[in-house]
């Protein structure tokens, strides 16, 4: 059996390169640290984006004019090549991965919210991490999440994680605009601090990435009042994750 179990989330642009092409390296850096950990004791469900992107790498530009429908396919394509990287690179560290594709409606109570409960610990009971991401393909309008940030923070409140990380293409919350040489990252924040004044408009297109910074802190905010610490550091950095566990001071923590 484990000690602990994490609920660690990645971000589309954390495993891609200017030219949004998926950069395999990075995938293999992030399987690294989570086979680190598991030798630890410490399993993971891992919370992946990167199915749209996936896709469109694959179809190129689509014509399919309708925003949502045009979601919906690349997705589809994608996520099937999602987890084949995963399950190949899962499988060189000695691992075993499985998909979990959930809707909102996964996590209402009742019997559905029970369902996705009874599925994770069962894998996590068989060394098997699960790899989740929302259905894209069928989720539409009132099922879908805000973002997969929303998900891993529900995730890891439905599971009861003892953290959160969240991984994305920036080493956490800054005062100011972070492309600005004066801005400082923030280190603490708690989780009832407004933040909305640090958060700046971001141009991201089709795929690139859902929510932004505002959301990620809401999310993270969510679980750390649950009392689950929550991290949001730079993925594209090496050993970020092992790092966060080892209790250095990386990225902004969010906690009570
Ligand atoms: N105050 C801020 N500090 C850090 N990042 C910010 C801030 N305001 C906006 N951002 C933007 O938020 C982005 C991260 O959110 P997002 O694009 O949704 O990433 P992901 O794909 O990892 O979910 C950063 O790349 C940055 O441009
Ligand atoms: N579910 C979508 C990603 C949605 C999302 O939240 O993206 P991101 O902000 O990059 O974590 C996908 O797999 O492409």
């Amino acid at each position: 059996m484990y000690k602990e179990k994490i609920v660690i989330k990645v971000g589309t642009n954390v495993m891609t390169n200017r030219d949004n092409r998926i950069v395999r390296p990075v995938l293999r850096r992030l399987v690294k640290q989570i086979a680190e950990l598991h030798e630890r004791g410490i399993m993971t469900i891992l919370v992946s984006s990167g199915s749209v992107i996936a896709g469109k790498e694959v179809l190129g530009t689509s014509n399919i004019k309708d925003k949502t429908q045009r979601r919906q396919v690349y997705s589809a394509i994608g996520q099937p090549r999602m987890m084949r990287l995963y399950y190949n690179i899962f499988h060189d560290y000695g691992l075993k991965c499985a998909q979990v594709l959930p809707t909102k409606r996964d996590f209402s109570p009742g019997v559905h919210r029970q369902n996705m409960i009874n599925c994770c610990e069962g894998l996590l009971a068989e060394g098997v991490i699960p790899v989740a991401n929302e259905d894209d393909a069928v989720s539409v309008t009132m099922s879908m999440f805000s973002d997969n940030d929303e998900l891993a923070s529900l995730i890891a409140q439905l599971l009861n994680a003892d953290k959160l990380i969240i991984l994305t293409d920036i080493d956490g919350l800054y005062d100011g605009h972070p492309e600005e040489d004066n801005s400082d990252l923030i280190k603490n924040v708690d989780p009832t601090e407004d933040l909305d004044k640090y958060i700046k408009d971001s141009n991201k297109k089709d795929g690139e990435g859902r929510g932004g910074m505002g959301s990620k802190l809401d999310y993270a905010q969510q679980a750390a009042a649950n009392n689950i610490p929550t991290f949001i550091a730079n993925g594209k950095k090496d050993n970020v994750i092992i790092d966060i566990m080892d209790g250095k001071m990386v990225g902004t923590k969010v906690s009570l």
